[in-house]
């Protein structure tokens, strides 16, 4: 079988290499002169994949090594019964963690205590249901916004997207980007709702950037600045809003599912799913395959304070001010575009929280739960 690869896809060829002949290219070079002669293509959410790349190609199955599709037409796939897979869930602790880094700096900054702020969750699939169980735990109030769910499981403890536009002290975005149906996600925060944020409010996006209205975020920050940004999905990526761009607090290029963690998952997955369709055996594991993390352990003092030593871990494992500093450093040399795809290309190995694990020298009760509801590992050492 001949195989095309995204360039950005790890262990491509430890995964597929038995299947055939692998060929990569960028994401924004896969046009349909490069799927003509191809049965199994890999793509990421940068190749838009429709009748205009794949018609008259002979592309059997499609996979695509993210957990979003909005990049895909399903339908197309499904009308020419070509298979597909994408990676449910494969990044979403990343992104959990990409939260709990920009809260915990903000947090820090202004001198307050997650714990004690209300936050509001809009879209509580995998990345938002894993925020609310590390949210709610830690001992925030979480208020939860999902129509399709609340409707599909009949449940009561959702609440809707006004209710928490006025009362939330943190709003996370993470909905797929949805332009049809009962519950579109296009601009589901449109210029009323920015307009109907509390100051103070801190905004995230990480969901997909046109869920957002950006130029109505931009038009609030640039005449009241009464917001706190963390935004991490653009309209009209890379070619993003500068003017938005230098009024955002935290602003990252698409990375916050970025771990090497995740994106492995992302390639397990799809071969596992590609092996199925084809009727063979998929020998092929994660584990065999990941490496070590270089930071692999620390070790804490009982004693030491839980809010410093907890973000003493976030920093040791995943600061997002590496991702703000290092974007802008490209920006500058780059331009915007440019800078955008290419530090996504060269981005810097990066750990999920999980990988790191926290020693205790005596137990400490609460740095102990603080540290796991954060997602990290941690063994009281005198009991080893
Ligand atoms: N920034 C990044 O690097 C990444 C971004 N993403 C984005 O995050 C999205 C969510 O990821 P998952 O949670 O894994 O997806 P998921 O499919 O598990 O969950 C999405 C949730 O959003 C809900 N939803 C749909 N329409 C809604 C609406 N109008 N209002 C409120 N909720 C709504 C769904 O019912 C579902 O529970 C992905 O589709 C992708 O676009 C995902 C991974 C990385
Ligand atoms: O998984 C998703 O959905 C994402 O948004 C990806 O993490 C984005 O990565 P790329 O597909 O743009 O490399």
């Amino acid at each position: 079988m001949r195989i095309l690869a995204d360039q950005n896809i790890p262990l491509v060829d430890e995964f597929f290499g038995e299947l055939g002949e692998i060929r990569r290219l960028p994401g924004r070079e896969i046009d349909a002169q490069a799927v003509a002669g191809c049965d199994i293509l890999l793509v990421r959410s940068i190749t838009r994949v429709d009748a205009a790349l794949l018609a008259g190609s002979p592309v059997r199955f499609v996979g695509t090594c993210t957990i979003g599709t909005d990049h895909i037409d399903l339908d197309y796939l499904h009308e020419r019964r070509i298979g597909f897979a994408s990676a449910p869930g494969c990044n979403a602790d990343s992104v959990v963690d990409y939260v709990l880094s920009s809260l915990s700096m903000l947090a820090e900054e202004q001198d307050c205590r997650l714990d004690r702020c209300t936050i509001g969750i809009v879209g509580a699939g995998n990345v938002g249901g894993r925020l609310w169980r590390r949210l709610a735990e830690l001992g925030a109030r979480c208020l939860v916004c999902d129509p399709p769910r609340a409707l599909a499981e009949n449940r009561d403890d959702f609440v809707d997207l006004d209710a928490i536009l006025g009362e939330a002290d943190i709003i996370c975005l993470h909905t797929p980007l949805v332009t049809t149906g009962d519950h579109p996600t296009r601009h589901l925060l449109d210029a009323a709702r920015i307009a109907a944020l509390r100051p103070g409010t801190v905004l995230l996006n990480a969901g997909r950037g046109d869920c957002l209205d950006g130029r109505a975020l931009r038009e609030r920050l640039a005449e009241h600045g009464d917001l706190y940004t963390v935004i991490d999905v653009w309209e009209h990526e890379p070619a993003i809003d500068e003017a938005l761009y230098s009024l955002v607090d935290i602003a990252t290029p698409h990375i916050a599912g970025y771990s090497l963690d995740g994106k492995m998952r992302g390639t397990e997955l799809v071969y596992q799913a590609i092996m199925r369709h084809f009727g063979l055996p998929a020998r092929r594991k994660l584990g065999q395959l990941k490496p070590e993390p270089w930071l692999r352990k620390l070790m804490l003092n009982g004693w030491a304070p839980p809010g410093e030593a907890l973000s003493l871990c976030v920093r040791a494992c995943y600061d997002v001010r590496r991702d703000m500093v290092g974007f802008e450093r490209y920006r500058r040399r780059l331009g915007m575009a440019q800078a955008f795809d290419r530090y996504r290309g060269e981005y810097p190995v990066r750990r999920e929280f999980s990988t790191l694990r926290v020693d205790l020298k005596k137990n400490n009760n609460d740095l102990r739960e603080a540290l796991e509801r954060f997602g990290f590992k941690v063994r009281l050492a005198n009991k080893q």
